[in-house]
């Protein structure tokens, strides 16, 4: 082969369509930029391609290509990594010519048709870390790159579960002040993919909640999913504009359901489901979580317009008209790009904390499920008479020591993300404890070596001794087994596999006492002080909370678990002083006179309250930690 412009030109590259059993293959001789001639092949699974002319010897090509970026190895793509083909006209394509003896690359270039094929390359190092990157392909012939954009935007099209139509909503302060420089980063991938999205940038905290809140179902359903670029109270407030009134379920038990149901020997409740449960009749049961309404409160919740959370903005209430927008909702997934201060989400759910990876996630039409936490307010302060207040949260609820930080920390907004380390120092050096009692849903299957035997008497007795050692802790990851599995209690159609049947699968625990804090983590929470979260064994939807007591202790203690939750393979779990319950819903009920609780980063008085987990209420544009 001749290496200059006019062999680009050769005859010998009319594309060749086979029909083999099952599908076309388009094949055709073909110009890669930096590459040179290849035959390049598409059928279903990807593109393929082969130099035309061989090169000397092995390590003559590596160092030609290392040279050049292209990898030896990449001959092919798969189709499902490829978000968009696009014609870029008339113009240069490079040739790479190995000068063999002096090992010296030479780049000639010719003028020619090209299209490009935009795909996502995964780092070497660390797979879960995408990029984008592109192939650009050349040809003499207008037609025959037409026809090849062509080709793969219909292989495209025939990929499964990939956006069309995006709702997106920017908090330009987020995080380091930066969501609309983040935006206008990503914004590219979209519209390689032909994404359309629709764009709102916030002009006040509440105002995303106002949108997702009154838009209507109708119009909901024509986009594929809403897409947060902000930081995890961000994600939240757009979480609790969409289920706040659409998400239609039996509340959990109040803490005074138990008041009278203290057990013989006064520390252990036994909830028991055939005197205190109702029969599930009106409500859908697959969206039930593992609780069915108590007889008190149930009814309650089954119209949504009493969660307290603020009305619509043009006052649309859903009417006959307006179609259902069903929950949980395959096809309708929420995104974050990540600008926030924390990203706790976004890192536990695709194992990076990096825009360009979340925007080709999203593209891509990835998919994993969440579990969500529906958290009932039943008191605001100790003598307020409240309406229950509804809310969810995607990582974490915390009281005490997180309730603190939270509050502190929004004094200190300005400081950016380092306004947590300053609050959370703060915090820390006061060394405040809670008085509280919890009580809490123990699934015998699913019981925690920390859990105590007998309520207060067991956590006495050491409780979180011999907590899950090392290697017994299984790590969410891509298509994690767990999340995958569906638990017979989980199986709310078949009322007779739920907890609540089963009393001896299941018993209500309760634990009182002084508290530096409560905490309930969804999913794992990792970020970048705390690298493998505050449990490191949570799963993004296995329907459980891990509720994580941390009793009162000396100050040297406290500073000791920090230091193991700041630790890589740290653990923070195991000290007498903590306690680790799994478990699908708690109430808790404060004895002190302030009470902040802090759902994914933002603040929620809370003198009484219940939390119940909804097992993959949502989906996600992530495919999971690779961790
Ligand atoms: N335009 C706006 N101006 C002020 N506040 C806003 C605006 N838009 C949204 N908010 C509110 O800002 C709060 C914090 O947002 P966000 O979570 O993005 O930032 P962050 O707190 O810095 O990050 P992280 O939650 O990851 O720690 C949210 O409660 C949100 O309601």
């Amino acid at each position: 082969m001749e290496r200059n412009g006019d062999c680009f030109l050769g005859d010998k590259s009319e594309p060749i369509v086979h029909f083999d059993a099952e599908e076309p293959v388009l094949s055709s001789n073909l110009f890669l930029d930096h590459v040179g001639e290849v035959v390049v092949t598409l059928n279903s699974d990807g593109l393929s391609w082969k130099l035309v002319e061989s090169i000397p010897n092995e390590q003559d090509e590596s160092f030609c290509l290392q040279i050049k970026g292209v990898s030896k190895s990449e001959t092919a793509i798969k189709i499902s990594d490829v978000y968009a083909a696009e014609f870029i006209n008339w113009g240069l394509v490079h040739e790479s010519i190995l000068a063999n003896a002096v090992r010296y690359l030479l780049g000639h270039a010719s003028e020619m048709y090209r299209f490009v094929v935009h795909f996502v390359q995964r780092s070497k190092t660390r797979p879960s870390l995408w990029a984008p990157s592109v192939y650009t392909f050349g040809h003499k012939d207008l037609q025959t790159c037409q026809m090849w954009v062509n080709r793969i935007n219909a292989s495209l099209d025939m990929e499964t579960g990939r956006p069309k139509n995006l709702l997106v909503f920017v908090h330009p302060m987020s995080g380091k002040r930066n969501g609309c420089g983040t935006w206008e980063a990503v914004a590219p991938i979209f519209s390689h993919a032909k994404v359309k999205t629709k764009v709102t940038v916030t002009q006040r905290a509440g105002h995303a909640f106002d949108v997702m809140a009154s838009i209507t179902n109708r119009e909901l359903n024509s986009y594929d999913g809403v897409v947060a670029v902000g930081g995890d109270g961000f994600f939240n407030e757009i979480l609790n504009g969409l289920l706040s009134s659409r998400h239609k379920a039996p509340s959990p038990p109040a803490p005074t359901d138990f008041i009278n149901s203290v057990g013989s020997d006064g520390t252990v409740l036994v909830h028991d489901a055939n005197e205190t449960l109702a029969e599930p009749s009106d409500r859908n049961e697959d969206q039930s979580p593992l609780l069915p309404s108590s007889t008190l409160v149930g009814s309650q919740f089954m119209n949504s317009n009493v969660s307290g959370i603020t009305g619509t903005e043009d006052g649309e209430n859903h009417t006959d008209q307006d179609p259902e927008f069903s929950l949980p909702n395959e096809r309708f997934r929420f995104g974050i790009i990540p600008a926030g201060s924390t990203d706790a989400i976004v890192i536990c759910t695709t194992g990076t904390r990096d825009p360009t990876t979340s925007a080709l996630n999203i593209v891509l039409g990835k998919r994993v499920c969440l579990d969500i936490a529906q958290i009932v307010r039943w008191k605001t302060t100790s003598t307020s008479k409240d309406e229950p207040y509804v809310r969810y949260a995607a990582s974490f609820a915390g009281y005490g020591f997180y309730g603190d930080v939270i509050t502190e920390s929004e004094r200190y907004r300005w400081m950016g993300p380092k306004r947590y380390d300053y609050a959370g120092t703060k915090v820390f050096l006061r060394h405040r404890s809670y008085e509280a009692e919890i009580a809490y849903l123990e699934v015998k299957s699913e019981k925690t070596n920390s859990t105590p035997e007998k309520g207060l008497r067991g956590s006495r007795m050491q409780a979180s001794r011999g907590l899950a050692k090392k290697s017994e802790k299984v790590p969410c990851r891509v298509n994690c087994n767990i999340c995958n599995t569906k638990p017979i209690h989980n199986l709310a159609r078949h009322a007779t596999s739920t907890p609540y049947s089963h009393p001896d699968e299941s018993r209500w625990l309760r634990s009182k006492g002084r508290y530096l804090s409560v905490g309930a983590a969804v999913i794992s929470c990792r970020n970048e002080r705390a690298p493998d979260g505050l449990v490191a064994d949570a799963h993004l939807s296995d329907g459980f909370l891990h509720l994580i007591l941390i009793k009162d202790c000396p100050h040297a203690f406290y500073l000791w678990h920090l230091t193991q939750l700041a630790r890589k393979g740290g653990n923070p779990l195991n000290f007498e002083f903590v306690e680790h319950h799994k478990t699908p819903a708690f109430t808790f009920t404060s004895f002190g006179k302030e009470s902040v609780w802090n759902l994914d980063g933002e603040l929620l008085q809370a003198h009484q309250l219940s939390a119940q987990v909804f097992r993959g209420l949502i989906s996600l544009f992530a495919s999971g930690p690779e961790v």
